[in-house]
C-alpha cells in the first residue's frame, strides 16, 4: 500500500495549459522516480511506471444522464455546482489514506458520464487538476502545493475553439455560444478569484523553468518528509511568485 507524500493542486481557466503542465511534471517526476530506481531505464520503462496519480476535475462532474441531451446541453459546466464535490472529497481521502478508487470518466460529446470506471491505484504523488481545483476549502486543504495556470482570455478561447470543434463534437456557433453565456462569466466570478488561493502562478501553461521549478519543490518536500538529504544540486531555494 502506498501512501501519497505529496498532493499538488492545479488550477486555472480552460485552456490555459492545466492538462499540459500536469503531463509535463508527471514526466519529470516519472523520470525522476525510475532514475533513483534504476538508473538505466529508457522511455518505455518510463511510460509504465506510476508514481504519479492524476485526479481530472472533469472526471467529477455530476452524474446527470437522467436528463435528455437537450437538457444536459443547456447546462452551465463552469459553475461550482456542475461538479460532484461529495464523490471528489470521498475519493481524494481514498486515495490519500492509501487506498485505490474507482474513477468516473467523462464524455465531454455527450455531456455525461460514461458506463466504463477506471480503477485507480494510488501513487507517491497525487496530481488534482481542473477549472476549479481550488474552490472547494476541503480539497484544497489536501493539498501540499498550490497552482494557478494563468494564460491570457484570448488565447485560452483560441485553444479552446480548436479543442471543442476536434475532439469535443462542438460547432464554432456553440463554442462561441457557451463562452460568452456561461465560460467567461464564471471564469470570472469562480475561477479566476482561486488564483488569490494559489502558492505559485505560472503563466501560459508549461514552460520548462516552471516546470523545472516545480520539480525541484516537489523533490525537495518529498526529501524532506522521507527524511533524506537533498542531492548535491537541490538548493532548497524558497518557491518563486510570478506577478501579474
Ligand atoms: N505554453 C504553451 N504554449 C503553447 N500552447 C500551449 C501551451 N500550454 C498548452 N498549450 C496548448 O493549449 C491547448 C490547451 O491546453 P490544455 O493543457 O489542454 O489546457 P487546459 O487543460 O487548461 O484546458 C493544448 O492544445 C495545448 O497543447
Ligand atoms: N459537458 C461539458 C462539461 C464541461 N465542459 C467545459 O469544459 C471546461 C473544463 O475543461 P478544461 O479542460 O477546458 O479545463 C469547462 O470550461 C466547461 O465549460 C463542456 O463544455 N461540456
Amino acid at each position: 500500500m502506498i501512501t501519497p507524500s505529496f498532493v499538488l493542486g492545479i488550477a486555472g481557466g480552460t485552456g490555459a495549459g492545466k492538462t499540459t503542465v500536469t503531463r509535463e511534471v508527471t514526466a519529470a517526476l516519472r523520470a525522476d522516480d525510475e532514475e533513483c530506481e534504476n538508473p538505466s531505464a529508457d522511455r518505455d520503462d518510463l511510460m509504465a511506471s506510476e508514481s504519479v496519480t492524476h485526479v481530472p476535475l472533469d472526471n467529477y462532474y455530476a452524474d446527470r444522464s437522467d436528463l435528455s441531451f437537450a437538457r444536459r446541453e443547456s447546462i452551465n459546466y463552469d459553475h461550482p455546482s456542475a461538479f460532484d464535490w461529495e464523490l471528489l472529497r470521498t475519493h481524494l481521502d481514498r486515495l490519500c489514506a492509501g487506498r485505490a478508487v474507482e474513477m468516473p470518466q467523462y464524455d465531454f460529446e455527450v455531456h455525461a458520464r460514461t458506463d466504463e470506471r477506471v480503477r485507480v491505484e494510488p501513487a507517491d504523488v497525487i496530481v488534482v487538476e481542473g477549472i476549479l481545483a481550488l474552490h472547494d476549502e476541503a480539497v484544497t486543504d489536501l493539498f501540499d502545493l498550490r497552482i494557478y495556470v494563468e494564460t491570457d482570455a484570448d488565447v485560452r478561447i483560441l485553444r479552446r475553439i480548436r479543442r471543442d470543434v476536434l475532439k469535443r463534437g462542438r460547432s464554432l456557433e456553440g463554442v462561441i455560444e457557451q463562452y460568452l453565456s456561461t465560460v467567461k462569466p464564471m471564469h470570472e466570478q469562480f475561477v479566476e478569484p482561486t488564483k488569490k488561493e494559489a502558492d505559485l502562478v505560472i503563466p501560459e501553461g508549461a514552460n520548462a523553468v516552471a516546470v523545472d521549478l516545480l520539480e525541484a519543490a516537489i523533490g525537495t518536500i518529498r526529501n524532506r518528509r522521507a527524511g533524506r538529504e537533498p542531492p548535491a544540486e537541490d538548493t532548497g531555494a524558497p518557491l518563486v511568485e510570478y506577478d501579474d
